[in-house]
Parts: C-alpha cells; structure tokens; sequence
C-alpha cells in the first residue's frame, strides 16, 4: 500500500480527521472541544473558537520521517477542509523537543529512489504550510533545530518558551549540509537577508533572548504559557476578516512559493545528488553516530 494510503488507514476511528465526528476532549479545552488522534500528531479542536491545537507525538525527538511528514500533512488537509477551523497551533505534545528536524535516517544509507520520496514529502508540507488559508501560529515548547524551524518559520507567528535550552535556528551547515533556497527564503522572509545571511553560514542555534532579538520570534513567554499565549494571539489574527487576511497571506508569499514550484523538480535532483555523494553520507553518518553515542 503506498504509504498515503496506509497513513490514512493508521487514523483512529471515530476520528473527525476521517470524516466522523469528534469525541469530547477527556480533558482541557473549552466546552465541546474535540479530539482526535493519529499515531504521530494529535489534534485538539475547539469549534467554538475556530481553532485546532496539532501536536506532534514522534517520540524520542519528533524527528520529521517520511511517515511523520505524511501523517502531519494529511491531519492539516483535514483541518483545511473543516468549516470550523479557522487557526491552527502547532506545538509538541511533551515540552522539551519541539522538532529535532528531518529525520536524519531519511536521509543516510539509502537509495536514490528513497531520497527522491522524502525530499518530495518536505517540499509538500512545506507547502502546505506555506500556503495554508489558516491563520497558523507555533507554540515553540522546546528545542526547534533545522527542518524544526523551518516549520516553525512556516507560521503566521512563532511563540518560543523562555528557556535557555531551547535554541532554535537553520543550523545545516555545523551538519556539513546546506540550507535549500527555499528554506533559506523563508527565513529571509522572516528576518532578513543580512541577519539570515549570518545564520545560515554559520548554524547559528539562537537561543530564546537571541531569537527574539533577531526576530526570529514573537514572543518569549514562561515555558507554562507558551500554548495560552500562542492561543490568545490566536484571537486576534482571527479577528480580522479572514478574507482580507488570507489575500494579505498570499500576496506576502506568493514569490517565495512561486519559486520552489517553478523549480520543484530540479530541487529534488539536487538534493538526490547532494545527499547521496560518499563524502555526503560520510558526514551524515558520523553526526548520526555522534548524536547515538552520547546515549550508549
Ligand atoms: C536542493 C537542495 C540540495 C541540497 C540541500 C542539501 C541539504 C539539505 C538537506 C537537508 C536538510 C536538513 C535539515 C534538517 O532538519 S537536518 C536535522 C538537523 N537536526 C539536528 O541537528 C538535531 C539533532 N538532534 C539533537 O541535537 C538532539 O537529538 C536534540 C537536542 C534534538 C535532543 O537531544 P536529547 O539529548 O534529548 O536526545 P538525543 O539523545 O540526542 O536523541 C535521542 C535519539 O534520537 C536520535 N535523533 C536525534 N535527532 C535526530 C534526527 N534529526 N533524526 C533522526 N534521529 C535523531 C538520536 O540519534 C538518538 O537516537 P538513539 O536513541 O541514541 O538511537
């Protein structure tokens, strides 16, 4: 079965993101708040408030494999295509790692073919994202290195937890990697091109004083009001016309997201060829080690 199609399948039954209504929240979330869960993001609706709360459950890191990338992107098709959902926050399930990024065993050891399907789901949910008619907000309760940030940088505002682990950033090039255009676009778009220029050069991981100093984010707040704060925002992106914001949405995005789709192909046999020269893997592959050391 392709893997769409299996991820599909994986959604709980009774699930609204199937087409079937919620269930009551068990807990938390105002009154006929809705839950719904799939194996890697759970998603808590709130009608009332137009908004729904997807968290990422990918444990140990919520590292972005191709089944996660997947899964997150058909629960936010799901949420597009709901009246009632007007804004979305994203944010993880268990504070402390927001995103470790792409999975990096996506990338290592494996077949062109393979490397071809993965980088295809990053640019999808890129653009997704991207391009979403929601209002979208990050509710950034840990840390939130490379493909995490950029996942972050997708969202109309970026909420960060003040706390001095949780540094966030493009930081490729310390991999011995390099930021796509279109990653790097969507950072310029946010700080600038000399401030993005600096970051990305140098793999800077800023840390949350840093982050908000560079505007990388909004906001710093307490770790335990990252999601209230991301939430109460929330309130006033949706109070103006969605209409109005929407057509402002795309108007600010649409070069950025002309870009990648005019050279969609040739980004994947780019990043095919990059990611699978020796000297390449052979990086990848002492950093995977590194990080696995640590642990043993
Ligand atoms: C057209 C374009 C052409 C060319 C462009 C070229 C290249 C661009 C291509 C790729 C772009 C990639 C962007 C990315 O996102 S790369 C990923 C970058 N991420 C990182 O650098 C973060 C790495 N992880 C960490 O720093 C830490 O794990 C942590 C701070 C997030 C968490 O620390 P902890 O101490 O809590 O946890 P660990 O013990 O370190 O990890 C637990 C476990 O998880 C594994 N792991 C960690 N991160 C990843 C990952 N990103 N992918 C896969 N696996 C990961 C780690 O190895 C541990 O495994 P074991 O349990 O020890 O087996």
């Amino acid at each position: 079965m392709a893997l769409v199609a299996r991820v599909r399948a994986l959604l709980l039954p009774g699930s609204r993101l199937r087409g079937a209504t919620l269930g009551r929240a068990a807990n938390g979330g105002g009154a006929g708040a809705r839950r719904a869960l799939s194996h890697r993001v759970l998603v808590e609706a709130d009608p009332a408030a137009g908004v729904a709360v997807v968290k990422f459950r990918n444990p140990p890191v919520n590292s972005l494999s191709l089944e996660m990338l997947t899964e997150l992107g058909i629960c936010l098709e799901k949420l597009e295509n709901d009246k009632t959902v007007r804004g979305i926050v994203l944010t993880a399930d268990r504070p402390g790692i927001f995103s470790a990024g792409l999975d990096l065993t996506e990338m290592c050891g494996r077949n062109p073919a393979h490397y071809a399907e993965f980088w295809k789901a990053v640019q999808e949910l890129w653009l997704r994202l991207y391009q979403s008619n929601m209002a979208l907000g990050a509710a950034i309760n840990g840390t939130c290195p490379a493909g995490g940030c950029l996942l972050s940088l997708t969202c109309d505002y970026r909420i960060l937890a003040d706390n001095p682990k949780y540094t966030i950033g493009l930081n490729e090039t310390q991999l011995g990697i390099f930021a796509p255009f279109w990653f790097k676009d969507t950072m310029v778009n946010t700080i600038g091109h000399r401030a993005t220029e600096r970051a990305l050069q140098l793999g800077l991981l800023f840390t949350p004083a840093e982050a908000l100093q560079v505007g990388l984010v909004d906001q710093v707040v307490p770790e335990d009001q990252v999601q209230s704060t991301a939430l109460s925002v929330m309130s006033q992106w949706l109070a103006i016309p969605d209409h109005a914001r929407q057509l402002t949405k795309t108007m600010m995005r649409k070069a950025t997201v002309d870009q990648l789709l005019k050279h969609r192909e040739a980004d994947i046999q780019n990043f095919v060829s990059f990611i699978s020269r020796d000297s390449i893997q052979k990086v990848l592959q002492v950093y995977l080690q590194k990080l696995r050391k640590k642990n043993h």
